[in-house]
């Protein structure tokens, strides 16, 4: 994926802000933060919540967590984000999970889908009413081309291990999934009660 295309759009901004604002969610778990714009349109949502109200927002490339640092200290939302660096792999490991988040957005690389996923799971780190939004579902239309096709080598391994993520998250019984065709493909998750 080229950088420039690793952003999500302004109206995915607006989307995800307006599902914070229906579902009264306070806290936030960002997995991949390129340049901070999603936090920042996240945290937009998140103003006048109160004082537990934040985005935990997790990066592993220097370059990129220093450009976000700069956009997000300069935005007047840096109070509303926490910035965290390192292997998101890593860093889920280490949370304190007495707290729990409301969403957890899962946009970094594709191959971490699954990982992410179960940690936050066995984890425990999502509240009751709290949901999921794995983004790249459909992987630039690749996705639902796979299971019809025979040689995938042309295929970029995100749409692969987007795939696989779609079909991992499909068979488990623990949640309750829908997967939004907009954007680029949406996967909304909820544990199951
Ligand atoms: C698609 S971009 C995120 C875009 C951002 N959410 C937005 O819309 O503004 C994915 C980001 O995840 C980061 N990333 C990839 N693998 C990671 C890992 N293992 N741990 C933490 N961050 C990772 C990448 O460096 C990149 O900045």
């Amino acid at each position: 994926m080229s950088e420039a295309r690793m952003m999500i759009s302004s109206v995915q901004g607006a989307f995800l802000k307006f599902l914070i604002q229906i579902s009264k969610a306070k806290r936030v778990l960002e997995i991949g933060t390129f340049t901070g714009y999603s936090a920042l349109c996240m945290a937009e949502a998140l103003q006048g919540q109160g004082s537990d109200a934040k985005v935990v927002t997790l990066e592993n490339d220097d370059e990129f967590f220093k450009v976000a640092k700069e956009n997000i200290e300069s935005s007047g939302l840096g109070h509303l984000i926490e910035m965290k660096f390192g292997d998101a792999k890593e860093t889920l490991l280490n949370f304190d999970n007495s707290v729990k988040f409301d969403l957890v957005f899962i946009d970094a690389d594709k191959g971490g889908y699954i990982n992410y996923y179960n940690t936050v799971l066995e984890r425990n780190l999502l509240s009751d009413d709290g949901f999921i939004f794995a983004d790249n579902a459909l992987f630039d239309g690749f996705v639902s081309q796979v299971p019809n096709t025979k040689d995938l080598s042309q295929f970029p391994d995100s749409a692969k291990n987007m795939h696989a993520f779609n079909e991992y998250v499909i068979n488990d019984h623990r949640t309750t999934k829908i997967l939004l065709p907009c954007f680029d493909g949406v996967m909304l998750i909820q544990k199951k009660a």
